[in-house]
């Protein structure tokens, strides 16, 4: 007789009861020391006809508080592959990360295959994740590779140095948002793209510089005048290679062993930023002479651009307290900064790249200088076609000959070619900025010929002064030449006197000694 189906389940449940029961009493009254021997030889057995390899990932490791990255790595990993398969998913809005992460739910599974393998990822409540599944380097680096991919990005400060007592970290960070790329910098598009491609290859070298034994880092020294584009392209940079930023403010450092503490506290995949290296290093001795140096030049040439450098090397001066040294820095450059692993990019900027000790930007530290130059007309077209949408227009070639013909920052062209509210239109964008070049273009000349002007009484004064001082000399010289001359009347007189009385002695022994000397000769 066929059981009915009722019948069959108070039998199952019946039975499930009765195991429960036995393993209850096994857990109570079976001696403890002999419960873990019975386990292991038991999943022997088991092993014996079970044909699967099982891997457990747990979510939380150590501590219990960090994530493993190992989990987060196939979690994403599956996100992106597999999760047609599963019915039932989780959403989550993961911490650093833009996107939303779709995992599967607890006790879904899904299949993939490697290799020829085939893998059932499972996901477990019981044990943190209990999954059945097989994974290779290769899966876990494709995961972080999305991850990072994914993540969203940092800005880092450092904090002031005072009293970051025992917990207070010395970075500060908000999530960094700049929209600026590399399509809206506005360069040369050869040297953009040289650019780009160095900083791709180098992204993509570890194991090139791990053969070459050089540590996986690159330097860049960005520099030209304010308002070139120096820190929109390092934001650029940033955006293109998905590295977090750490800006480094080294007046609010407060020694050479902080800064070594600072960067050795900063993420893989990151840039460290350095800017208006000129300004902001105290290099004590060498610096200060060279700063004297500045200044006076400064005197010579003062132009609103050097003012500009002077008022914020000024502000720097005010608020330094830093004892941070070129030397501090270069180690930290060359020395134990470079055995961390992972990859970094350090960005220096300046205003004046001559100012800079060639101790601090020769090749190996520096590897690439990137100048960033007043507006020509190629980056005046990428300014174009981002401010208005606009690839040619009857007005480029008037503006071509004006950007040749003066200098403006691509700061200056871009402000003027923002259409203003009430919504301009491309056209009267270009004429303004027309306008300000033509302007920009009067001022140079009056101000060109202003400094001739000065150049030209600078020196006419100067010679006047050369003028006087001779007659002045020669004045003296006369007078002194009447006061000699007086003198060398009297002397005169004396030496008549004394000829006389010289010439009368002499004379007679002349005589008599040419007589001698003509007797002798004539002889
Ligand atoms: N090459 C450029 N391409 C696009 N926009 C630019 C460029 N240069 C400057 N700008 C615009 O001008 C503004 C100022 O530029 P940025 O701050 O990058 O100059 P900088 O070279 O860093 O100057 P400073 O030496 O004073 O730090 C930016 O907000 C950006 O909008
Ligand atoms: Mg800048």
């Amino acid at each position: 007789m066929i059981p009915s189906m009722a019948e069959m389940m108070t039998q199952v449940g019946s039975a499930i009861a009765g195991l429960m029961v036995a393993y209850a009493m096994f857990q109570n009254y079976f001696p403890y020391e002999l419960r873990g021997p019975i386990r292991r030889y038991s999943q022997k057995l088991i092993n014996f006809f079970y044909p699967y390899i099982q891997i457990s990932f747990p979510e939380y490791h150590g501590d219990g508080f960090a994530r493993s990255n190992a989990f987060t790595a196939i979690e994403r990993y599956l996100n992106a592959n597999s999760t047609t398969q599963a019915k039932r998913l989780k959403a989550n809005v993961v911490r650093d990360s833009e996107a939303i992460v779709l995992t599967m739910a607890n006790h879904e599974e899904v299949t993939d295959e490697y290799q020829g393998i085939k893998l059932r990822w499972a996901s477990s409540e019981t044990t943190p994740i209990a999954s059945q599944f097989h994974s290779t380097p290769e899966k876990t680096r494709r995961g972080k590779a999305i991850t990072v991919k994914e993540r969203r990005r940092k800005l880092y400060i450092n904090n002031k140095s005072e009293g970051y007592g025992y917990r207070r970290s010395m970075w500060s960070h908000v999530l960094f948002e700049h929209p600026a790329t590399f399509d809206t910098l506005a360069m040369d598009p050869d040297k953009k793209l040289d650019i780009i491609n160095d900083l791709l290859n180098f992204s993509k070298s570890k194991d090139y510089y791990a053969k070459i034994g050089k540590a996986w880092k690159r330097g860049y020294l960005l520099y030209g005048p304010p308002g070139t584009g120096k820190s929109t392209m390092i934001a650029a940079m940033a955006n293109l290679l998905k590295y977090d930023i750490y800006d480094v403010e080294l007046t609010a450092v407060k020694d050479n062993t902080e800064l070594r503490k600072l960067l050795i506290d900063t993420s893989s995949k990151s840039i460290v930023v350095i800017e208006d290296i000129d300004c902001s290093l105290d290099l004590t001795g060498q610096r200060e002479k060279k700063k004297d140096n500045k200044e006076e030049e400064n005197d010579k040439k003062k132009d609103d651009e050097k003012d500009a450098v002077k008022e914020k090397m000024k502000k720097m001066e005010e608020n330094k307290t830093s004892q941070v040294t070129l030397s501090g820095l270069l180690n930290f450059i060359d020395g134990l900064w470079s055995a961390c692993a992972g990859e970094r990019i350090i960005v220096f900027t300046t205003n004046y790249v001559e100012k800079l000790d060639p101790a601090l930007i020769r090749r190996g530290r520096m590897d690439k200088h990137i100048e960033l130059a007043y507006c020509g007309f190629e980056a005046f077209k990428v300014l174009a076609k981002n401010y208005l949408d606009v690839d040619w227009h009857d007005l480029f070639g008037t503006i071509k000959r004006l950007l040749e013909e003066t200098k403006m920052t691509p700061a200056d062209v871009a402000e003027n070619l923002m259409p203003k509210l009430g919504g301009e239109d491309g056209e009267t964008c270009l004429m303004r900025l027309i306008k300000a070049l033509e302007e920009a273009k009067e001022e140079a000349r009056v101000k060109a010929e202003e400094e001739e002007k000065q150049k030209a009484e600078k020196l006419a004064k100067e010679e006047e002064e050369e003028n006087n001082k001779e007659k002045e000399k020669e004045n003296e010289n006369l007078a002194n030449g009447v006061k000699e001359n007086g003198e060398v009347n009297e002397a005169k007189t004396d030496n008549l006197e004394n000829g006389g009385k010289e010439n009368g002695e002499v004379n007679t022994e002349n005589l008599e000694n040419g007589v001698k000397e003509n007797g002798v000769a004539t002889k």
